[in-house]
Protein backbone atom coordinates (compact mmCIF):
# COMPACT_ATOMS: atom_id res chain seq x y z
CA UNK A 1 0.00 0.00 0.00
CA UNK A 2 1.38 3.58 -0.44
CA UNK A 3 0.96 6.44 2.02
CA UNK A 4 1.41 9.99 0.93
CA UNK A 5 3.27 11.74 3.61
CA UNK A 6 3.84 15.67 3.59
CA UNK A 7 7.32 16.97 5.30
CA UNK A 8 6.78 20.33 7.10
CA UNK A 9 9.22 22.59 7.10
CA UNK A 10 10.87 21.71 10.64
CA UNK A 11 11.63 18.31 9.27
CA UNK A 12 14.51 19.80 7.34
CA UNK A 13 15.89 17.03 5.23
CA UNK A 14 14.97 13.99 7.92
CA UNK A 15 14.46 11.38 5.88
CA UNK A 16 10.69 9.61 5.60
CA UNK A 17 9.82 7.22 8.05
CA UNK A 18 10.90 3.58 7.26
CA UNK A 19 11.20 0.07 7.94
CA UNK A 20 14.05 -0.69 9.99
CA UNK A 21 14.38 -4.43 8.91
CA UNK A 22 12.51 -6.58 6.25
CA UNK A 23 9.40 -7.90 8.97
CA UNK A 24 9.29 -4.39 10.76
CA UNK A 25 6.07 -3.57 11.84
CA UNK A 26 6.57 -0.32 12.79
CA UNK A 27 8.18 2.54 11.09
CA UNK A 28 10.14 4.67 13.36
CA UNK A 29 9.16 8.54 13.74
CA UNK A 30 11.84 11.04 14.03
CA UNK A 31 11.30 13.86 16.24
CA UNK A 32 11.46 17.39 14.24
CA UNK A 33 12.77 19.54 16.48
CA UNK A 34 15.07 21.72 13.93
CA UNK A 35 18.28 20.91 13.19
CA UNK A 36 20.68 21.29 16.88
CA UNK A 37 17.70 21.56 18.83
CA UNK A 38 17.31 19.57 22.09
CA UNK A 39 14.61 18.91 24.04
CA UNK A 40 14.90 17.48 27.54
CA UNK A 41 12.31 15.44 29.59
CA UNK A 42 12.59 15.86 33.08
CA UNK A 43 11.28 12.85 35.31
CA UNK A 44 7.50 12.21 35.27
CA UNK A 45 7.48 15.01 32.42
CA UNK A 46 5.30 14.33 29.33
CA UNK A 47 5.50 16.38 25.82
CA UNK A 48 3.83 16.71 22.96
CA UNK A 49 6.96 15.83 20.51
CA UNK A 50 6.73 16.93 16.70
CA UNK A 51 7.23 14.86 13.91
CA UNK A 52 7.07 17.18 11.13
CA UNK A 53 4.77 14.61 9.20
CA UNK A 54 1.38 14.78 7.37
CA UNK A 55 0.06 11.38 6.70
CA UNK A 56 -2.68 10.23 4.17
CA UNK A 57 -3.96 7.64 5.51
CA UNK A 58 -6.47 5.24 3.39
CA UNK A 59 -9.71 5.14 4.17
CA UNK A 60 -10.04 1.73 6.20
CA UNK A 61 -6.90 2.14 8.05
CA UNK A 62 -5.47 3.62 11.04
CA UNK A 63 -1.76 4.64 12.58
CA UNK A 64 -0.82 3.59 15.98
CA UNK A 65 1.78 5.34 17.83
CA UNK A 66 3.37 2.74 19.78
CA UNK A 67 6.71 3.39 21.86
CA UNK A 68 10.06 1.67 21.02
CA UNK A 69 11.14 -0.92 23.42
CA UNK A 70 14.70 -0.14 23.33
CA UNK A 71 13.77 3.60 24.68
CA UNK A 72 10.96 2.23 26.82
CA UNK A 73 13.58 -0.55 28.80
CA UNK A 74 16.70 1.41 29.10
CA UNK A 75 15.59 5.26 29.69
CA UNK A 76 11.99 4.88 30.93
CA UNK A 77 10.75 6.87 27.75
CA UNK A 78 7.10 5.66 26.79
CA UNK A 79 4.26 7.29 25.06
CA UNK A 80 1.58 8.13 27.89
CA UNK A 81 -1.50 7.40 25.22
CA UNK A 82 -0.59 4.22 24.01
CA UNK A 83 -1.41 3.48 20.94
CA UNK A 84 -1.71 6.86 19.96
CA UNK A 85 -5.01 6.91 17.31
CA UNK A 86 -4.11 8.58 13.98
CA UNK A 87 -7.63 9.02 12.08
CA UNK A 88 -7.27 8.05 8.21
CA UNK A 89 -9.15 11.36 7.76
CA UNK A 90 -6.34 13.44 9.90
CA UNK A 91 -4.17 15.73 7.67
CA UNK A 92 -2.43 17.42 10.77
CA UNK A 93 1.12 17.07 12.18
CA UNK A 94 1.55 13.77 14.24
CA UNK A 95 2.57 14.23 17.30
CA UNK A 96 4.18 11.82 19.94
CA UNK A 97 2.87 12.01 23.36
CA UNK A 98 5.87 10.91 25.13
CA UNK A 99 6.38 10.38 29.01
CA UNK A 100 9.78 9.79 30.89
CA UNK A 101 9.06 7.53 33.80
CA UNK A 102 12.48 7.09 34.98
CA UNK A 103 14.28 9.55 37.57
CA UNK A 104 17.23 10.73 35.22
CA UNK A 105 16.01 13.54 33.06
CA UNK A 106 16.15 12.29 29.01
CA UNK A 107 17.11 14.47 26.19
CA UNK A 108 15.82 14.10 22.68
CA UNK A 109 17.87 15.39 19.46
CA UNK A 110 16.04 16.70 16.24
CA UNK A 111 15.95 13.01 13.90
CA UNK A 112 15.93 10.43 17.61
CA UNK A 113 13.82 7.96 16.40
CA UNK A 114 11.37 8.26 19.34
CA UNK A 115 8.10 6.10 18.41
CA UNK A 116 6.83 3.76 15.90
CA UNK A 117 4.04 4.08 13.68
CA UNK A 118 1.81 1.06 12.84
CA UNK A 119 -0.52 0.99 10.16
CA UNK A 120 -3.41 -1.36 10.49
CA UNK A 121 -7.05 -2.02 8.95
CA UNK A 122 -9.87 -0.43 11.01
CA UNK A 123 -13.75 -2.57 11.22
CA UNK A 124 -15.72 0.37 10.85
CA UNK A 125 -19.11 -0.86 12.40
CA UNK A 126 -22.53 0.34 12.22
CA UNK A 127 -24.05 0.02 15.87
CA UNK A 128 -27.76 -1.04 16.15
CA UNK A 129 -29.68 -0.62 19.12
CA UNK A 130 -31.16 -3.80 21.02
CA UNK A 131 -33.38 -4.47 24.31
CA UNK A 132 -31.27 -7.77 24.67
CA UNK A 133 -28.20 -9.39 23.81
CA UNK A 134 -27.30 -13.02 23.52
CA UNK A 135 -26.44 -15.18 26.30
CA UNK A 136 -22.77 -16.36 26.88
CA UNK A 137 -20.91 -18.97 29.33
CA UNK A 138 -18.58 -15.66 30.56
CA UNK A 139 -21.94 -13.63 30.53
CA UNK A 140 -20.75 -10.54 32.20
CA UNK A 141 -17.86 -12.50 34.39
CA UNK A 142 -14.49 -10.12 33.53
CA UNK A 143 -11.56 -8.40 35.19
CA UNK A 144 -10.32 -12.01 36.37
CA UNK A 145 -13.52 -13.87 36.11
CA UNK A 146 -12.13 -16.83 34.83
CA UNK A 147 -9.38 -19.10 36.55
CA UNK A 148 -10.31 -18.26 40.25
CA UNK A 149 -9.35 -21.59 41.88
CA UNK A 150 -5.45 -20.59 41.09
CA UNK A 151 -5.60 -17.22 41.04
CA UNK A 152 -5.08 -15.32 44.66
O1 LIG B 1 -0.67 10.22 19.59
C1 LIG B 1 -1.41 10.87 18.84
C2 LIG B 1 -2.80 10.78 18.88
C3 LIG B 1 -3.55 11.56 18.02
N1 LIG B 1 -2.95 12.40 17.14
C4 LIG B 1 -3.74 13.17 16.19
C5 LIG B 1 -4.23 12.30 15.05
C6 LIG B 1 -5.61 11.93 15.43
O2 LIG B 1 -6.40 11.66 14.28
C7 LIG B 1 -6.06 13.17 16.18
C8 LIG B 1 -7.12 12.93 17.19
O3 LIG B 1 -6.68 11.95 18.10
P1 LIG B 1 -7.66 11.33 19.19
O4 LIG B 1 -8.95 10.95 18.57
O5 LIG B 1 -6.90 10.29 19.92
O6 LIG B 1 -7.80 12.56 20.19
P2 LIG B 1 -9.10 13.22 20.82
O7 LIG B 1 -8.69 13.71 22.15
O8 LIG B 1 -10.27 12.29 20.72
O9 LIG B 1 -9.26 14.49 19.86
P3 LIG B 1 -10.35 14.75 18.72
O10 LIG B 1 -11.54 15.27 19.42
O11 LIG B 1 -9.68 15.76 17.83
O12 LIG B 1 -10.58 13.44 18.01
O13 LIG B 1 -4.90 13.66 16.83
C9 LIG B 1 -1.57 12.48 17.08
O14 LIG B 1 -0.99 13.20 16.27
N2 LIG B 1 -0.85 11.72 17.94
MG1 LIG C 1 -11.00 11.52 18.84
Amino acid sequence: MTIPVKKLAHAGDLPLPAYQSEGAAGLDLPAALGPGETLVLAPMMRALVPTGLVFQIPQGYEGQVRPRSGLAVKSGITVLNAPGTIDADYRGEIKVALINLSVESFAITHGMRIAQLVIAPVTLSALVETAEVDSTVRGSGGFGSTGTATMK
